[in-house]
């Protein structure tokens, strides 16, 4: 059997395209557009891709884009007094700050000072609390992005077994809570988990959100599964040519392909639906900021 490709490229150009319906439906019915600030501290290569990309596509979708970009060697207090800046600013509807921050900087204090309001990233505790308790909240993009695809491919996650390979605050927790309001049976595995394989096996949605290339070989996939790969990671690739490199994710996908029924791949899965769900959030922080009804769809 080989597992259907699940398209996030696509999936997210249709995402993208609700939102800029939306987006124009608030400029021409109301005067207002919406508006987000990335806000990024140094000079990774990697970082300046994404937040380049989430600029343009910003713009695209006929929103205001802010970047703010900034050196490496910005105090904690400069990044603070910047983020109050852009909390009081009424133009400013949506507050990315990209993820990771240098290290004398405390990324959960800076997280912290956004007004949970305008946190498209959805990492705020209040978010994170409002979330846990089945709250509206803003609801972090990877995830949000993951489970559109989950919900697209399959209609009702209920009574299923989810299993996320993954703890972190931004992707692996936020993911399992959002299964778990789907009424999925849901597993959250570490680097501490004894018989990883076999958890793995017993999922008939498996999430990878490790950072660890092709670390998931298609024998721990259950035949049949959905298979959702969040990680990216560069690897070189000396068949393109010296010092050429290419991205892959947290699963062996030409192997998995074979076993499962349905797979994101990557580049083109998670990545991209990922950036929409950051469009997606800042209408509809735009939208409750205003007291105005929310885009349908775009929200978890
Ligand atoms: N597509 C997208 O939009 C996004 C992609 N990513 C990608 O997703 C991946 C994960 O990101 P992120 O959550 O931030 O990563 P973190 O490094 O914060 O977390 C990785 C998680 O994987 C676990 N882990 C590490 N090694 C193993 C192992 N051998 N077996 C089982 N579990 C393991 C860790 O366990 P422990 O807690 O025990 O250490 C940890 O919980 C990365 O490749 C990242 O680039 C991230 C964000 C967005
Ligand atoms: N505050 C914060 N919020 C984030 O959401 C956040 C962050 N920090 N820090 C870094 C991670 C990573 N991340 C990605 C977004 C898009 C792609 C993406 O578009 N990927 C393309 C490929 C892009 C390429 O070619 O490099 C794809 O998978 O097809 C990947 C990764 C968001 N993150």
């Amino acid at each position: 059997m080989t597992a259907t490709i699940i398209d996030g490229k696509a999936f997210a150009a249709s995402v993208r395209e609700k939102v800029a319906e939306h987006v124009t439906r608030l400029q021409e019915e109301h005067g207002i557009t919406p508006g987000l600030a990335v806000v990024l501290v140094g000079e990774d290569p990697a970082s300046q891709v994404y937040v380049r990309n989430k600029g343009k596509q910003t713009l695209e979708a006929g929103m205001n884009s802010y970047e703010h970009k900034l050196p490496v060697e910005t105090s904690e207090a400069d990044l603070l007094a910047l983020v109050e800046k852009l909390n009081a600013d009424p133009a400013v509807h949506g507050i990315l700050v990209q993820l990771p921050l240098p290290d004398h900087i405390d990324e959960e204090k800076v997280i912290n000072s956004i007004t949970p309001a305008k946190d498209v990233d959805g990492f705020h505790i209040l978010n994170v609390g409002l979330l846990g308790t089945g709250q509206k909240s803003m609801v972090p993009c990877t995830p949000l992005g993951c489970l559109m695809m989950l919900r697209d491919q399959l209609g009702s996650l209920s009574g299923l077994n989810a299993v996320v390979v993954g703890r972190s605050n931004i992707v692996g927790k936020p993911m399992a809570q959002l299964l778990l309001r789907d009424s999925c049976t849901v597993t959250i595995a570490h680097s501490r988990t004894k018989n990883l394989a076999d958890v793995c096996r017993g999922a008939d949605i498996l999430v990878a959100a490790v950072g660890r290339p092709r670390m998931i070989p298609g024998d721990w996939v259950k035949p049949g599964a959905t298979v959702i790969d969040v990680g990216i990671n560069r690897i070189d690739a000396p068949e393109k040519g010296e010092g050429k490199t290419r991205l892959v994710g947290d699963v062996d996908f030409d192997s998995a392909k074979e076993v499962a029924g349905a797979i994101t791949p990557v580049p083109g899965g998670v990545g991209p639906m990922t950036i929409a769900c950051l469009l997606a959030n800042t209408v509809t922080a735009c939208c409750r900021a205003n007291n105005l009804p929310e885009p349908e769809g775009l929200t978890a």
